[in-house]
């Protein structure tokens, strides 16, 4: 018969079966209706030729799928024009190589993957569209991975995964007992780390048939199970499938036990080569294994592909085919072949398992559920749920990792305890080669009157000279004063001659009739070691301020005018800080900002990542939870983290520390959680963005030492090139910091531009980058 007649007779045979099965029925009736049943069961659908109700009527129907990774240009085909239909109430074994694209048909059929073409329905919706169900509670999906929270005990992961499919707690319990029961599970306090890897499996499905689904997706759940166990949990699927309003697809790479699934999709190359009962391919192929019909068809495909590796290795599994060609016994439309084309159909009545209890598995007649089930007056019920959940996760997992909790608190305080005791203080202990040939000096005595006294006024200047930060070596001549700056054991050389002081007495005597060489001798000669700016330019303010109260002091006792001895500036009190200001105060604020901004990174910016490592998110994702519910229960507890560092900065800058704090404190607690938030943020961008872990640590580190140096916290943006100044504008610290010396300094009000901009600088970071996230977080879903 010509392919097409015997797709027209199959659509033929499914309007009589639905005919059948209403119409009223008589004991031949019956036995007519069973027989042709089964065959509609064991039969594909006409992909082709069905209609969309048709489709909706399966719990699966794919039709013309592509599916391709990497890029367009070099685009991995996984999926080539696949062609699936699943009836309702039946369990479909998806068997293939190892490769050949069944875990991203199932990652697409529960709507976590896109195809880049063609069509899925699943229990009457397309995935992924509003009201379908899918993702969400109506289907119940068992990853590959484990995909489980470790440190979560059995009863919190049944507790997280049933509150999110918006069950009450009584019932999660009850269910847990059935469970617990069913898989032979350990105590349900048991951690699930501490578990065995097959232990770990049955959790993962126990948490698949948490709620019960309509349709069961389980990829590899037998793997690591004992045979006893395999046994039990095949008997459960039969038996939850039996009443015909469940339906499983399940992967398995023990190919006997799919023996008793109503129906085999063998996969080869991205598409579905055969989708037929058990009992038909082996009868079909004589076979008394499935096995030996894998193998006789992968002999036949290896004849006619060139089958480059085939491998059943220990009768468990099909290893991956390399070379992509079309199945000899692939239809022309390359639409999805039952082996029935080359048999009568008579053969296709089988005697599956589905049968054990004498139910049809199937019911075409079944109406559609409601498109709305999971959604409109009900979704901001179950959105808070899934929200509630998603938070308590959140913190019960900080709460079993309270160690690196109390080091993420103590960390900001190590920071800033850190910054204050080493950062801004005067360098003290600091060596000056002195050479006093004005007066002898012995054993580093070097008198000298305090009264108006004009004698060894060498000594008396020196005198003025800080003891504490300088310490004043005698050398016997400028050579080797000289030689020991150079050798580094000074950071300085200062010289008097032997008439300094007459010199400097003629001086102020004279006044501008002093001769040129009574001024040269008058002045102290000072070398200095300017490789290091700060020490260098602080002794040299220090000799130049030593010697302004060294005059002041000797003109006073003498009772002249002690101005006379100053420079004629008069430096009046500063309108915002202090005479001597401390380099603290000017970077605090940027370190303030800093320290919580990049701790809200380093907390965020793995934490997407993990969990998508883990295979959490997907199951997250799978179970309907939306990248906008999974961001928010993030920034909720990182949020009262971040609220803990902040208390903490502050408190210790402020209060133990001292840094000056002139402004409204509640603009500095307002602006430094946005900071935080706006850090958070960023690390949400990174975590969604990055595929690996070390990917994400390296970002965040790369992006530390540039958002440093240009945001104006250890250098003024001014003394930047013009085009650098742009760019430090347009980082998120930049005006922020500038805003928080301005309040913490100045104690400008909200309403100065300099403090409102930094505000809305940081709001707008925190907008844009939330927005980037959730971008990609959908772009990555999809
Ligand atoms: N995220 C991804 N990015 C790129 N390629 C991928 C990705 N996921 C899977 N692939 C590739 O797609 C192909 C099919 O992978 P898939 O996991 O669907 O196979 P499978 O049949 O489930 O294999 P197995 O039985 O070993 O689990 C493989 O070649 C795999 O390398």
């Amino acid at each position: 018969m010509a392919a097409k007649d015997f797709r027209s007779e199959r659509v033929k045979q499914m309007f009589s079966w639905t005919t059948a099965e209403t119409s009223p029925s008589s004991p031949a009736g019956d036995e007519k209706e069973s027989k042709m049943s089964q065959i509609q069961f064991s039969m594909p659908l006409d992909i082709n030729n069905s209609t969309v109700w048709q489709k909706r009527q399966q719990a699966v129907c794919v039709q013309h799928a592509f599916k391709h990774y990497g890029s367009n240009k070099r685009p991995n085909h996984v999926l080539s024009n696949l062609n699936m239909s699943v009836k309702k109430g039946t369990i479909y074994g998806l068997l293939g190589a190892s490769g050949c694209g069944k875990t991203t048909l199932l990652s697409c059929i529960v709507g976590r993957r896109k195809l880049n073409s063609g069509e899925i329905w699943v229990l009457g919706g397309k995935p992924g569209t509003k009201g379908s169900g899918v993702p969400g509670k109506r289907v119940g999906y068992m990853p590959q991975e484990i995909a489980l929270y470790g440190e979560f005990t059995i009863r919190e992961t049944m507790m997280y995964f049933g509150w999110i499919f918006g069950m009450e707690t009584r019932e999660i319990a009850e269910r847990l007992r059935f469970l617990l029961d069913f898989l032979d599970l350990p105590s349900e306090n048991r951690m699930v780390k501490n578990l065995s890897g097959g232990q770990q499996r049955r959790v993962s499905f126990a948490v698949a048939l948490m709620h019960d689904p309509e349709l069961l997706i389980l990829d590899e759940p037998t793997v690591g199970v004992d045979p006893l166990l395999r046994q039990s949990i095949w008997t459960h699927l039969v038996r939850i499938t039996s009443s015909g309003d469940k339906t499983v697809i399940i992967t398995t790479h023990y190919i006997e036990e799919a023996r008793q699934a109503h129906c085999i999709g063998l996969m080869r190359s991205g598409r579905l080569l055969a989708e037929e009962s058990p009992q038909a391919l082996l009868t079909m192929y004589s076979c008394i294994s499935l096995e030996d019909v894998f193998l006789k068809l992968s002999r036949r495909q290896g004849q006619a592909n060139q089958v480059v590796e085939l491998n059943v290795s220990g009768g468990l599994g099909l290893n991956k085919m390399s070379k992509r060609e079309e199945a000899p016994y692939a239809a022309e439309d390359a639409q999805v072949v039952g082996l029935n084309f080359h048999q009568s159909k008579e053969v296709l009545i089988v005697d599956h398992a589905a049968g054990s209890n004498g139910d049809l598995p199937g019911k075409m007649t079944e109406v559609v559920k409601s498109e709305c089930e999971d959604c409109g007056g009900c979704f901001n019920f179950t959105s808070r749920g899934k929200i509630k959940a998603l938070i308590q996760k959140n913190f019960l997992r900080m709460w079993r990792n309270i160690g690196v909790m109390l080091f993420i608190f103590a960390l900001p305080v190590m920071q800033v305890i850190l910054f204050c005791l080493a950062i801004g203080r005067d360098p003290s202990g600091l060596r000056l080669a002195v050479v006093n040939d004005d007066v002898h000096v012995l054993d580093g005595y070097c008198p000298y009157n305090a009264s108006c006294s004009m004698k060894n006024l060498s000594c008396r200047y020196l005198a003025h000279l800080k003891n504490q930060s300088i310490i004043k070596q005698y050398y016997a001549d400028l050579d080797s004063a000289i030689d020991a700056v150079r050798e580094g054991d000074a950071w300085g050389a200062i010289y008097f001659n032997e008439n300094y002081t007459d010199s400097l007495v003629a001086r102020l005597a004279l006044a501008d009739t002093a001769d040129n060489e009574t001024i040269m001798s008058s002045e102290v000669q000072v070398w200095l070691d300017m490789s290091n700016q700060q020490i260098g330019l602080m002794l040299n303010r220090d000799i130049q301020f030593s010697y302004r109260d060294f005059a002041k002091d000797l003109l006073k006792t003498c009772n002249y005018n002690p101005k006379v001895g100053d420079i004629p500036i008069d430096f009046k009190d500063p309108i915002y800080g202090d005479n001597n200001p401390s380099f603290t105060d000017f970077v605090a604020p940027g370190v303030i900002l800093t320290i919580v901004f990049f701790l809200a990174v380093a907390l965020t910016s793995s934490a997407l990542i993990v969990e998508r490592m883990e295979g959490l998110l997907d199951r997250s994702w799978v179970a309907g939870v939306s990248p906008g519910e999974i961001l928010f229960s993030h920034v909720v507890t990182q949020f009262v983290v971040m609220c803990g560092q902040t208390a903490l900065v502050l408190i210790f800058m402020i209060l133990v520390f001292g840094v000056k704090s002139n402004g409204n404190i509640f603009y500095v607690i307002m602006l430094t959680l946005l900071q935080g938030l706006c850090g958070m943020c960023f690390g949400f961008v990174i975590s969604a963005a990055c595929e690996l872990e070390r990917n994400a640590i390296q970002l965040a580190l790369g992006s530390f030492y540039p958002t440093l140096l240009l945001s104006g916290v250890i250098w003024p943006i001014e003394g930047m090139p013009w085009a650098l100044r742009g760019i430090a504008l347009c980082l998120p610290l930049t005006l922020a910091t500038s805003a928080l010396r301005s309040v913490l300094t100045r104690g400008w009000p909200l309403s100065d531009p300099d403090v409102y901009l930094g505000f809305v600088a940081t709001l707008a970071w925190i907008a844009l980058f939330l927005v980037v996230t959730l971008t990609i977080l959908r772009f990555k879903r999809g």
